[in-house]
């Protein structure tokens, strides 16, 4: 069958898997896109791993069981750096992963040397330091757990005015590491910094390749959907959960129809009276 009545479920802590989001909707109009944002613990990148892995669970299962979408897609380096393993033990449907794109770096960078920015918890990841080993080991790989970024992106989102001292303080943290005046490549390691890439461009003090892989991810995860047999065709409209509700509600209901979500509801009565794995 084709594409016309599967469905996607894309799971992130707050705005960055709209990036996703919109990719797939490019590619794929059709699709039936949706979305789960465990906004009552954003920011994911602040959070304990334990907390974290067990949570990450137990909402997608709960999410799967509510939707029955055909693939799940974590758009979130944080949630799957940590909890891949896990949640595909937990469910019966592909789960896509989005990684920090070092290996793309290292295919690409010039000057050998790269960089990453990322959330803390992202950053001090041994996933991090496996991917550089095994697919950019010639490359000195330069990271930057930000603090700030993932807040600024959700800003950009709602159409806020840029902070820009704040962004200048995460890219300075970066570019004045030792090495950092020949870093001619970045991947975004959140999916949260799609919606600062011109931001993160302009002010960078150098020429970069930025690299985002939220259009790669989309394309992943229609190559899986188109190799699933068929199934009963998915006829309803889009949904949206929240685990707490967003910040500038107004703003946030403007910038979600933008992405064709007619609303946004709160997730948390199904999630509580679902059974967990
Ligand atoms: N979007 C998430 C993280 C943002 C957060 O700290 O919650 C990621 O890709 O890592």
């Amino acid at each position: 069958m084709g594409l016309m009545h599967q469905s996607c479920l894309v799971f992130d802590s707050g705005i960055g898997g709209m990036g996703v989001v919109q990719a797939l909707q490019s590619l794929k109009p059709e699709l039936v896109i949706d979305y789960l944002a465990d906004t009552a613990l954003y920011p994911y990148g602040e959070q304990p791993d334990d907390l974290l892995i067990e949570r990450i669970v137990r909402l997608i299962h709960a999410a799967y069981q509510q939707l029955k979408p055909d693939i799940v897609v974590i758009a979130c380096n944080t949630a799957s750096t940590l909890a891949l393993p896990a949640v595909r033990a937990a469910l019966p449907v592909p789960i896509i992963g989005c990684v920090p794109p070092i290996r793309w770096a290292g295919r690409v960078s010039k000057t050998r040397t790269i960089g990453l920015f990322s959330t803390s918890a992202t950053a001090r990841r041994p996933y991090v330091q496996q991917l550089h080993a095994d697919f950019a080991a010639d490359c000195r790989l330069i990271v930057h757990g930000a603090r700030q970024l993932a807040d600024l992106a959700e800003q950009a989102f709602l159409g806020k005015t840029l902070n820009v001292d704040a962004l200048q303080a995460e890219l300075s943290a970066l570019f004045a590491q030792p090495g950092g005046t020949q870093i001619d490549t970045i991947g975004l390691g959140c999916t949260h910094y799609t919606f600062l890439l011109p931001e993160l461009a302009s002010y960078a003090p150098q020429a970069i390749t930025w690299l985002d892989p939220a259009p790669a991810v989309a394309r992943h995860a229609l190559t899986i959907l188109e190799e699933l047999s068929a199934r009963a065709p998915c006829e309803r409209l889009a949904a949206l959960y929240l685990t707490a509700p967003p910040q500038g509600e107004a703003d946030f209901s403007q910038a979600i129809r933008r992405l064709r979500f007619e609303k946004w509801d709160m997730f948390e009565t199904h999630f509580l009276n679902t059974q967990s794995p």
